[in-house]
């Protein structure tokens, strides 16, 4: 499985994900003719990476500057975007111009909200460089940033011009930020694709080691699955609602626990709270809720919530964007790869559940 893998995404701008090494040079393909001048967003840990491919661009005839952010959750606050749009608008970027994204998850929903917003949107170039971003993040078009009451409640559907998966980048990635970017991944077994649990069953030492040919199967396997849902569902009138899976819980996690968490870790605690809650309200088997306990705790991923705030996540789950009026929705598992939704599930229901997670 060597050379570059091209994955189209389907849609009104159709664009391509590409996976392999060393795929900088095809950043001017993706931004194409019109564009004069980049800006470059990046977070402070990638301020070299960034800076090479600025120069790169430069080499190529644009006219690029750098704007570093900050790392982590601190990225996606209208603060940052505001200093953005002050960058773009110092630089008198156009409607011809374009934004390149190099960094996580983060800085890919940060950008590309800039982009979103900028002008009405310009195009955006992303270029991520940790696992979660390359799976989910920076593919699909939902862009975004927190406010004091909720993960990702301001954003646009933006998708971008193009994404560079380039995997040498997770050379340098924390084992920890990797682990959570496999649960995104464990995610897409769950709602669509088996294969990709199999492969994690077989060997969860290897699934640690960037440079594992399992990891870029694992990669292609992900991307494959959003690329497909996002290409019929960008807006999530429906169907796209499957990608949430275990994303209720997470992100009020995150939030009540002020952004320590990393997503990926939230999300799979979420999904081990979303198996439980199926299997209670008599959709799940058993055996498929162990499943998820064993396949995430092989990837040292965290099955459980010990943190005793019931009411605050109860109440953050309410401002989750499947919500309506009253009516909390999850998504849930029938089956391995049949996902469904249970919409306002009796309270009891949610209590077993969460109790069951707060418990080794
Ligand atoms: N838009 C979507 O569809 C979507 C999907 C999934 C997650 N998200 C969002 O993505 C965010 C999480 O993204 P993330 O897990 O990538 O976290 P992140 O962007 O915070 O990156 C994790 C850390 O790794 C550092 N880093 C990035 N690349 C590196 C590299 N190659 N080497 C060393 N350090 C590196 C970053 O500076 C940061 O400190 C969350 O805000 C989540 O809501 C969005
Ligand atoms: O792409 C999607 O759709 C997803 O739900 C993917 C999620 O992994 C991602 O975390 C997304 O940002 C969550 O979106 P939100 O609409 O719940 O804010
Ligand atoms: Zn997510």
């Amino acid at each position: 499985m060597s050379g570059t893998t091209r994955i189209s995404v389907a849609g009104e701008q159709p664009y391509d994900v590409l996976v392999g090494r060393g795929l900088l040079g095809e950043l001017p393909g993706m931004l194409g003719d019109r564009v004069r001048k980049v800006l470059v967003v990046h977070p402070r840990a990638l301020r070299a990476t960034a800076e090479a491919v600025r120069e790169d661009l430069v080499a190529a005839g644009y006219e690029a500057v750098a704007a570093e952010v900050p790392d982590d959750e601190d990225a996606k606050t209208a603060q940052v975007a505001a200093f953005l749009w002050g960058v773009l608008g110092q630089s008198s970027f156009t409607r011809s111009d374009a934004v390149v994204a190099v960094g996580g998850g983060t800085v890919t929903d940060l950008a590309g909200f800039v982009a979103a917003t900028w002008l009405r949107g310009v195009k955006v170039v992303h270029v991520p460089t940790t696992l979660l971003a390359m799976v989910d993040a920076a593919v699909g078009g939902k862009t975004g940033i927190n406010t004091a009451e909720g993960k990702n409640l301001v954003g646009a559907f933006h998708p971008p011009a193009g994404v560079l998966c380039d995997l040498a980048a997770l050379e340098t990635l924390p084992t920890n930020d990797l682990l959570a970017g496999m649960a995104e991944v464990v995610k897409c077994g769950f709602i669509k694709d088996e294969r990709i649990l199999e492969l994690v069953e077989a060997d969860p030492q290897a699934v640690r080691d960037p440079a594992a040919p399992v990891v870029r199967e694992l990669v292609e396997r992900a991307v494959r699955v959003k690329a497909d849902v996002v290409g019929r569902d960008l807006k999530e009138a429906g169907e796209r609602e499957v990608l949430n899976y275990g994303h209720t819980l997470a992100h009020a996690v995150e939030l009540v626990e002020r952004f320590a968490w990393r997503h990926g870790a939230a999300v799979s605690v979420g999904m081990v709270f979303a198996a439980e809650l199926a299997a209670v309200a008599g959709r799940l088997d058993g055996a498929v809720v162990d499943r998820h306990r064993s396949v995430l705790g092989s990837l040292g991923l965290p099955l459980t919530y010990r943190g005793d705030r019931w009411p605050q996540l109860l109440e953050a789950m309410g401002r989750d964007k499947k919500t309506r009026g009253d009516l909390l929705r999850f998504v849930v598992l029938d089956d391995v790869a049949r996902p469904t939704r249970l919409e306002g599930p009796d309270p009891s229901l949610l209590v077993a559940a969460y109790t069951a997670v707060s418990r080794d």
